[in-house]
């Protein structure tokens, strides 16, 4: 029985498929929704923003730029978009992306696990739960910081596995030794999964 959350997933792709390819960053897409508490139908699920890896000028990520389209549709800078994400007794805000979020950036920049968590400012639930298609792979940073980080902040993640192929074909179109990157990945996934 696939994931419910495997649509969300594939609709991430789909967003990250517009990416510019670049060898410098991965080509991802992220969206971001309110679901109701407690119904595993997720009939009444509410999508609010989405993002895709330089959608916006300059060196955006999908997530950042799922936060940007968001804030701009409210009339508030990027850095308040906390204030104007929903709060409502009895639903959740979550994330889904095709990438595990960044945990650190070779640019310097807010990684986005810090734009997540950020979301809980000024007293507001925010984000609650992140689902990403992939870790993220070693090419830029080594061992990704990302679920550690969003564990640390008591922000729940989960890997929905069954499109790391497609995530990572999609993520490293940019890159030179795209072929061997995707090996080693898809190598690390089995190997995750292994340890269990
Ligand atoms: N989750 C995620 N969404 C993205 O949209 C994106 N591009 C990355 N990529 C992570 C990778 O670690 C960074 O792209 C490199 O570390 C280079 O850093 P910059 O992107 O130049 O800040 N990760
Ligand atoms: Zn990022």
């Amino acid at each position: 029985m696939p994931s419910p959350h495997v649509p969300y997933i594939r609709q991430c792709l789909t967003l990250a498929e517009q990416s510019p390819p670049r060898p410098t960053n991965f080509r991802v897409g992220a969206l971001l929704l309110s679901r109701k508490d407690n119904d595993p139908s997720m009939s009444d699920d509410r999508v609010l923003s989405t993002g895709y890896t330089m959608e916006l000028s300059g060196n955006t990520h999908a997530e950042q730029c799922c936060f940007a389209n968001y804030a701009s549709a409210h009339n508030v800078p990027d850095e308040d978009v906390a204030s104007v994400l929903p709060a409502e007794p009895g639903r959740t805000l979550v994330m889904y992306v095709t990438m595990e979020p960044c945990g650190k950036r070779l640019s310097g920049n807010a990684p986005c696990v810090q734009r997540i968590i950020n979301t809980r400012a000024a007293g507001r639930p925010g984000i609650q739960k992140v689902f990403f298609g992939v870790k993220e792979p070693g090419t830029f940073v080594g061992q990704s910081e990302g679920c550690r980080l969003l564990t640390e902040a008591g922000i729940e993640w989960e890997h929905i596995s069954g499109l790391e192929k497609q995530i990572l074909t999609v993520a490293v179109a940019g890159h030179e030794n795209r072929e061997e990157e995707i090996r080693a990945a898809l190598g690390d996934t089995a190997a995750s999964e292994e340890t269990g």
